[in-house]
């Protein structure tokens, strides 16, 4: 059997090259894998997937070009690739910085591998219920509350920008966040599964035009959010009470229990893929829309 093999290779063999696999090869395609997943991963984490989006699109566009010998087309395409490359540094300077800081981090090695067994877990139905007890509390003696329930997009950057907490989430603890004069008021929590991870944070402004006037900053950071991410924001204003809701860049303002209760199952349920390509489409279009 193996002379039949070995007679084979050398019938058949002649001019192939079969490398020799050495041990720093085996090292190298894992460091390699390694590092790929990595960038995978904080493309997924940040904005940069819209770029990566916007690249994915331009190589098709530069593709049909080339199939079809448009060459203005192609001139320009190959002169203007370094000023995009350029810009999107720049773009995404935040990103970059915040993504070689982390480099320096001295947790670094516990974090990057990272071992997300509740990334697509949803929250449980008593987290659920003690946000709608709680929000409707605030509501009723008119504590303003702002409150990120992320979904299948990590929201990382924003969680940065407050003071990490690592709390169950019940009605108690919601309320006490958003008193008056205390610490944590000011800004946004993020609900990541059942456990807030973050408070105090600053969430994106929208530059919708068409958000209300009657509005202030606290309902446009929450629509802002909105359009930048999947999550589903809620918002408890100081001035009415009122309880609205931000999701894919729209605002549903003065919902009830029931109505609030709906829209926290529809996120606690649906696939967290179909989920967030719906949120960001609606959210792009109204943005591109809005920038027409
Ligand atoms: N970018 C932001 N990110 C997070 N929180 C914000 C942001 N901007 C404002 N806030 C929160 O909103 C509060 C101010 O709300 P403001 O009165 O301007 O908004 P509003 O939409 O009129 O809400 P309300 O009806 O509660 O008054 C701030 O104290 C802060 O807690």
């Amino acid at each position: 059997m193996g002379q039949t093999i070995a007679a084979f290779i050398d019938k058949y063999g002649i001019g192939l090259y079969i490398p020799r696999v050495h041990i720093t090869d085996i090292i190298e395609v894992l460091i390699l894998t390694f590092l790929i997943y990595q960038i995978i991963i904080w493309i997924k984490n940040t904005k940069a997937w819209m770029l990566l989006r916007g690249i994915i699109v331009l190589a098709g566009f530069i593709l049909l070009a080339a199939i079809f010998k448009m060459h203005t087309i192609l001139f320009i395409a190959r002169n203007s690739l370094t000023v995009m490359a350029t810009a999107a540094i720049v773009v995404f300077q935040p990103e970059l910085r915040r993504a070689l800081e982390k480099l320096g981090e001295k947790q670094f090695l516990t974090s990057v591998v990272p071992f997300e067994q509740n990334r697509e877990i949803r929250f449980s139905e008593e987290t659920r219920e003690d946000i709608i007890r709680a929000c409707f509390a605030m509501g009723k003696v008119k504590t303003g509350a702002l409150i990120v329930v992320e979904q299948a997009i990590r929201l990382t950057e924003y969680e940065s920008t407050g003071i990490q907490m690592d709390c169950l989430v019940s009605s108690q603890v919601l309320i006490n966040i958003f008193e008056h004069n205390t610490p944590l008021h000011d800004g946004a929590i993020i609900v990541r599964g059942d456990r807030i991870v973050s408070a105090t944070c600053y969430l994106p402004l929208s530059d919708n035009m068409g958000i209300s006037k009657d509005l202030g900053t606290r309902h446009r950071a929450a629509v802002g959010m909105s359009e930048v991410s999947d999550a589903l924001v809620i918002t408890v204003s100081e001035e009415t009470g009122a309880v609205s809701v931000a999701q894919g860049g729209e605002l549903t303002r003065s919902i009830n229990e029931a109505e609030l209760r709906v829209k926290l199952e529809e996120v606690q349920h649906k696939s967290s893929e179909t989920n967030r390509i719906k949120a960001m489409w609606k959210g792009w279009r109204k943005h591109a829309k809005k920038n027409n």
